[in-house]
Order: structure tokens, then sequence, then C-alpha cells
């Protein structure tokens, strides 16, 4: 039989899961890092002042030798992180030229850990965090900090927050879903039966956890001031970067090419797939309603050949879910495939559905739970993404008319119009409105998070349940119930496309895309 996977050997932690035991590293000690850390403090001011790029292109190229632990590699990663995607969109247009100084120590950390040369999950949250009172758990939101931000907005900071309070709550649940693996193993039905019914119970306080992202993160400030930097390289055209990045080595210039990658997505959380993975879930690629997913590829190499850039198989055979995995730490990602390799709960309550009721319940209760947490996550998605970017367009359109009616009321056609800040030398990605996101071409955004969560609730073992959790009946969370979606146009065929982080996303009024809730 094979072996229960063990955390200690994917570095994962039976308190903290995805999180280190220990708090990350705040800063590198070794003084010779000094120059990365300077530059990393003083973010902020360092883009408001248009220095960056001058301050970045100066530094020493520093070696990576002298980081000797893993929490320094981390923080090294986290550090390089920020100010690759800080020195790609501080400017307008983006930087696609990345400076020796960066990738050279970037792309040396990024092959350490297994991790793409792009700000993942990871760096942004998973080493990214500190507990304000060292004695106390840090499972909650009362106890976390983020280390660093590219806004230095207390938005921004609960954005990375309420990720890393859902990693740490979520922590024990990994351990206990391997325990109730292992009694399935036993045949100890009322064990498993115990476990399901704490994972159900924990799973609602983690949705809890999600909706509180509204206390402290504006969707406006998230969506035109925090989003800008979190995106990546891939499928970046509309947003300045046709051809992706050049990581410069300092070799000659036409031996560097493009590279693209997609950007940081809660998608690249290891614990929302392990929950999936222990329960059976599985995600077929997008827009697909047949049969399961191949079986997963993970990734073992990283830079430059990275799983993340290789497409072995054709994107579209490839679920989203399964291609993220190349974006987790390469354990991280290693821990899910050993952990697909015993999952056997779904069979376990399929296999007692009849005469053990509450087994049954209990698995379809779990089951619920996370599609009701992924039906929570679809409203805040409508409102930090979809919402801000039809706003954004609309006021767009409003002053496209505005210009037109000034036109012809005498104003000079064709003439542009210069801005007093375009005038000054143009304005740090973040601060402006981003080009029309039409015409890239994509998937459609809610249909896809939707997808998700149909596909959580089809492994319900009794039909009943099955048929609740069923598309016809889908609801949006717990203020969404019913199918009931306000603001939605049935009928109206209007399709945009919005720029994801990890992808490109249609938004489609027709099918159902909008969720006003
Ligand atoms: C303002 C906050 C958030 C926004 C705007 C947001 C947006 C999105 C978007 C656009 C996607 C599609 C993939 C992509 O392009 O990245 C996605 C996927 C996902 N997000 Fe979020 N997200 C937010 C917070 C969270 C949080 C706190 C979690 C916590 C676990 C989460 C979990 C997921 C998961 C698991 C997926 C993959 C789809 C699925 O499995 O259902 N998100 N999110
Ligand atoms: N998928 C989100 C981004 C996102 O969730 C995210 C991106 C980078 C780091 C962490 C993230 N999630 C929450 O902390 C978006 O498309 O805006």
């Amino acid at each position: 039989m094979i072996p229960i996977p063990r955390l200690e050997d994917y570095d994962v932690s039976p308190t903290n899961g995805f999180l280190s035991d220990e708090p990350p590293l705040e800063s590198l000690s070794d003084p010779y890092y000094e120059p990365w850390e300077h530059i990393i403090h003083n973010l902020q001011g360092l883009i408001l002042s248009k220095r960056l790029h001058e301050v970045i292109d100066k530094l020493p190229i520093l070696s990576t030798s002298r980081l000797n632990s893993t929490p320094q590699w981390r923080r090294a990663y986290s550090a390089l992180a920020f100010l690759t995607h800080a020195y790609i969109w501080c400017s307008s247009p983006p930087s696609e030229w990345i400076p020796p100084p960066l990738t050279l120590p970037f792309l040396s950390t990024c092959a350490h850990l297994e991790l793409p040369p792009v700000a993942t999950y990871a760096g942004l949250v998973l080493w990214n965090w500190k507990p304000l009172f060292p004695a106390e758990p840090i499972d909650s939101l009362s106890n976390l900090d983020t280390l660093d931000t590219f806004t230095g907005s207390l938005d921004e900071k609960w954005f990375f927050l309420v990720s890393a309070a859902i990693e740490a709550r979520g922590a024990p649940l990994i351990p206990l879903l391997l325990s109730a693996i292992t009694a399935a193993r036993h045949n100890d039905r009322a064990a498993v039966t115990e476990a399901l019914r704490t994972f159900a119970e924990r799973l609602d306080e983690l949705g809890g956890l999600l909706q509180r992202m509204y206390d402290n993160c504006d969707p406006h400030v998230f969506y035109h001031r925090i989003r800008p930097y979190l995106a990546g390289s891939k499928n970046m055209a509309d947003a300045g970067l046709p051809n992706g990045v050049v990581f410069d080595k300092g070799g000659p210039m036409n031996k560097q090419r493009h590279v693209q990658y997609s950007g940081g997505s809660n998608a690249q959380s290891s614990l929302i797939q392990f929950f999936d993975v222990a329960l059976g879930i599985t995600h077929r690629p997008t827009g697909s309603t047949t049969a399961t997913n191949p079986p997963p590829s993970h990734p073992t190499s990283h830079t430059p050949d990275h799983p993340a850039v290789k497409k072995p198989m054709k994107v579209e055979e490839k679920s989203f879910h399964l291609e993220m995995r190349a974006y987790m730490p390469g354990p991280h990602a290693r821990f899910l495939a050993a952990v697909e390799r015993v999952a056997n709960l779904r069979q376990f309550a399929q296999r007692f559905r009849q005469e053990d009721r509450e087994l049954a319940g209990a698995f379809d209760a779990a089951v619920a739970m996370l599609a009701a947490f992924r039906g929570g996550h679809i409203r805040i998605v409508s409102r930090y993404v979809i919402l801000p970017s039809q706003a954004a367009k609309g006021k767009k359109e409003k002053e496209a008319m505005e210009k037109m009616r000034g036109t012809e009321e005498g104003g000079k056609p064709g003439l542009p119009v210069r801005s007093k800040s375009s005038a000054a030398g143009g304005k740090a990605v973040a601060e402006r409105p981003r080009k029309d996101l039409r015409g890239t071409g994509g998937t459609a955004l809610i249909p896809f998070l939707r997808q998700a969560r149909d596909e959580t609730g089809e492994v319900a073992v009794d039909a009943w349940a099955r048929r609740l959790l069923s598309k016809s009946k889908g609801f949006e969370g717990s203020s969404g119930t019913s199918g009931e979606r306000t603001g939605e146009r049935r009928g109206e065929k209007t399709e945009e496309v919005l720029q994801g982080l990890a992808s490109v996303w249609h938004v489609d009024d027709s099918e159902g895309g909008l969720c006003l809730v």
C-alpha cells in the first residue's frame, strides 16, 4: 500500500500548514544583501520619485552563494519578486526589460526554490507575514501583519493577510484529512465521519475569514492601485507587454529571449487544492463538461525552462488548477501529487452511503462547505474585479462621448489631449486607467469560477445533495442563494475581455457573468 505522505518530507507544517513554523525573515541579515533590503524598504518612495529604475540599474550583481538557509532563500525570493514586479510595472509603458542585477539573483533563487521568476502567491503571501505578538497563534487576523507591499497601503496589507490567515486557520485540516485517509484504510467509519464534520465546521470559519476582505480592502483601491503590480507577463499585450519580458543575463542582447509567466493568484494556494485532492474533487479544463482531468504532471525543474513556460500539453487539455501547480513551491506541488495517490475519502463515503448515512452526510457537508466557500469567493471577484472593470469601462466611454461632443461643438477633431501627467513623463501603471482590455482572447472568468464550484458539488455521494449543489441551483455564497442574481442581464449578449492575473478572462454577461449581490 502506498504510504500516507509525511508532512515533514514536503515542507508542510502540522500547525501552520503551507506557512512555515517560524515566521519568514523580515530581512536578510548579511550586510552583503543590504542593497536589496534598502530598496525594498524604500519601495514606495522610489516609485513615487520615479527613481526605482535608476537605483536598480545601478545595483551591484549580488551572488546568491551567501544564502545558506531555506528562510534566507525565501526572503531573497520574496524581496526580488517585489523588486522585479515593481521594476516592470512602475512605469508607463511598463518595462519589458529586467536588468542583470535583478535577473541573475532572481533566476538563481527561483531555480533553488523550484518557482518561476514571477511574484507568486508564495512570495507575496506564504513568505510575507509576521505575527504581531510572537507568543500568540497566527491563525487569526488579529495577530498578523504583512512584511512588504508595493503600495504601502493598508488595503494591500489586508489583501495579503486575509489569505495568510486562511492558510493558518486551515492548516490543521491538513493532518486531519490525512488521518481521515488512514482511518478509511482501517475501515474506521466513526473516525472518518468525525474528521469530515470537523473539516466542514472549520471550512465555515475559513469562509468567514474570506468575507473579512471587505473590512479593510477597498475594491477600487484593489483594482486600480494594487492589482496592476500583481500582474505577470503572460497575455499582457494590452497592458503594454506584447511579447512578455526579457530577463537580461548580461550577455549579448540578441541572445536574450522573451518569456511569459502568469501573475500571482490564490489559485496557487496549495491549501485549497489540497482540500480538492483529499475529497476527490477534480477540475476539468475550463469549459469542458466531460470526464476527469488527465493525471497531473509536476514540476521538478525550473527556470529558464520552467514548466510554467513549457507547454508539453495543449493549454485546453490541462486544467487551470493543474497549470497553477507549476507556480507552487516544488515540495508543496509534490505534496499534492502524493496526496492524490492515496486519496480515498470519496470512494469510502460512496461505498457506505446506504448503510452509513452519518458518514455520507458528513462527506457531503464537507463538499457543500467547500462549494459554499467558492460561492463566497465568486461574490468577492464580482465586487473586486468585475464591477470596477465595468465602472472603468463606463467612465472611459462617457469621457469619449464627452470628447466627441466637445469636438462637435467646435473642438479640433483628431487632436489628442495631453494630460498634465503625461507631459510630466507619464504615470505609474497603477495610477493610470488600463488600456482597452478587449481582443486578447481567453476564458470566461465567472463561468470558470462557477465551474470550479460546481465540480466541487459533483462529488457529493448522496444524489439529493448532488442535485442541490448542482449548477441549476447555483448559489454565490451566503447572501446570493437560490440562483437569483441581481443585475444579471439575461439575453443581452455583451462580451468583454478582462485581464486576469493568471489568465485572460472574458466577462460574458450572457452566461450570467455578473453577480452584483
Ligand atoms: C480581493 C480578493 C480576491 C480577488 C479579486 C480574487 C480573484 C480571483 C480571480 C480573478 C481568480 C481567477 C484566477 C486568476 O486569474 O487569478 C481567482 C481564483 C481563485 N481564487 Fe481568488 N481572489 C481573491 C481572493 C481570494 C482569497 C482570499 C482566496 C482564498 C483562498 C481565493 C481563492 C481562489 C481560488 C482557490 C481560486 C481558483 C479557483 C477555484 O478553485 O475556485 N481568492 N481569484
Ligand atoms: N486572483 C486575484 C489575485 C490574487 O488573489 C492574488 C494574487 C497575488 C497574491 C495573492 C493573491 N491572493 C490573495 O492574497 C486577482 O485576479 O486579482
